[in-house]
């Protein structure tokens, strides 16, 4: 339904988007997310046949956007703009009614069919109640609202939404995307800017992600949204997990003070070191598990967050390849930390690992007594106070100075 191809636009001297391609087909709501500046308006002001790009193309239904009169393009393609500071001397019935100009001549009426349209797109976007206010009296949310009900009475094909839901609270945010969602499960085709990760995961089809005016990830939202993209697109550390009750990603921003970037080698089975998996991983640590049994709570938690398993099949035993990546692992990490049941197995694992610390209650059947014991609670702050591997590593030499 829309296809662009190698778009690049500049202002002046300065680049804004290059090398921009994607399609959108028909009945498919396409999000696209990324930083401020990172492009998203410009892609869909180029979607709408409003800026002449210094190369690449637009198509529609095949046709290129450019080639078609403004009246033309108003009749395929609707969308809400991003602000909602317009002056409108106008009621919200009559900037509604703007929606319906590419369906009328200049001097013609509004028929029945007009004002049916204009209803039910006050309807749909919950507006209807503000109908005779002045659109300048309403507030931000308000206002996006009527915005897109405006664009709904356009009836077209395709909608352009340039932030639909940044001043809507939780429940109409969640309602306008609702409402985009049945009218593209009905045939229509969407392109969102949304900055709302979560809102866009859990409602798009698909994802574009656009950061320095390229797109550095696009497709179904859990292959786009991995903590390895964002990082890429947004120079932050995220904790991806899964919305619940759905597929849909779940991004969990961390603050740098949570961030504790610490490379964990955790050693144990079931709830107590799926536990474990979670706080070390949610904390931004780099966090690897094992030898544990596949299909291990453990085990699955740490696939679910994209944490390396070292998995034997269950009541397989411990193989040797198994045992040395383990170790392998557990020696290059910062912290070794053991939860719930090791198996005599792991011996060697949990030998192979520098500082090691258990976590209280879990840690029974452990290898060692002699081993600091934390609460869950304070887990990543113990592992954060510890020395990094490369703190260790150099100050070791020193270490053997000292007692020569
Ligand atoms: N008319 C213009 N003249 C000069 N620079 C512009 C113009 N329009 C946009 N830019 C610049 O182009 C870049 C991309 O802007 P754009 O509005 O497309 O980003 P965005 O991804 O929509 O950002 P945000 O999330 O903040 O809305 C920005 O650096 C912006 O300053």
């Amino acid at each position: 339904m829309l296809d662009v191809s190698d778009l690049a636009v500049s202002f002046g001297e300065q680049s804004v988007v290059s090398g921009v391609d994607f399609t959108v087909d028909r009945g498919s709501l396409v999000g696209l997310v990324g930083p401020n500046g990172a492009g998203k308006t410009t892609v869909l002001r180029a979607l709408k046949g409003t800026l002449d790009p210094d190369t690449g193309t637009v198509r529609v239904d095949g046709d290129p956007i450019r080639e078609k009169s403004a009246k033309a393009v108003s009749r395929l393609v609707a969308s809400t703009p991003q602000g909602t500071a317009l002056s409108f001397d106008f009621s919200v019935r009559q900037t509604v009614e703007m929606g319906r100009t590419p369906h009328l001549g200049r001097f013609d009426r509004m028929g029945e069919d007009d004002q049916r349209a204009v209803e039910r797109a006050m309807e749909r976007a919950s507006v209807a109640e503000f109908a005779d206010r002045p659109f300048t009296s309403l507030s931000g949310g308000e206002r996006q609202r009527v915005l897109l009900a405006r664009a709904l009475a356009q009836e077209t094909p395709v909608l352009l939404l340039d932030e639909p839901t940044a001043s809507l609270d939780i429940n109409h945010a969640v309602r306008t995307l609702e409402l985009v969602r049945t009218l593209v499960d009905d045939g229509k085709t969407a392109v969102a800017a949304i900055h709302d990760l979560n809102l866009a995961a859990r409602y798009c089809d698909e994802l574009v992600l656009l950061a320095g005016g390229r797109v550095r990830a696009a497709g179904r939202p859990a292959d786009v949204l991995t903590s390895d993209t964002l990082r890429d697109a947004f120079d932050a550390e995220t904790l991806v997990t899964t919305q619940p009750g759905t597929d849909a990603p779940l991004v969990t921003p961390l603050s740098e003070r949570e961030s504790v970037a610490r490379r964990v080698h955790v050693i144990g089975t079931g709830t107590p070191a799926a536990a474990a998996v979670s706080k070390l991983a949610g904390a931004g640590c780099q966090v690897s598990i094992g030898v544990v049994p596949a299909g291990d709570t453990a085990a699955e938690r740490a696939a679910d967050l994209d944490c390396e398993a070292v998995t034997v099949p269950t009541f397989a035993g411990i193989d040797d390849a198994a045992r040395e990546r383990a170790a392998d692992l557990a020696a290059a990490a910062d912290a070794v930390v053991i939860a719930g049941e090791t198996g005599d197995g792991n011996r060697p694992v949990i030998e192979a690992g520098n500082a090691c610390l258990a976590v209280e209650s879990g840690g029974s059947g452990h290898a060692s007594g002699a081993l600091d014991t934390v609460p869950l609670a304070g887990l990543s702050e113990a592992v954060a106070s510890l020395p990094s591997a490369t703190e260790r590593d150099a100050a070791r030499p020193l270490d053997q100075s000292a007692t020569d």
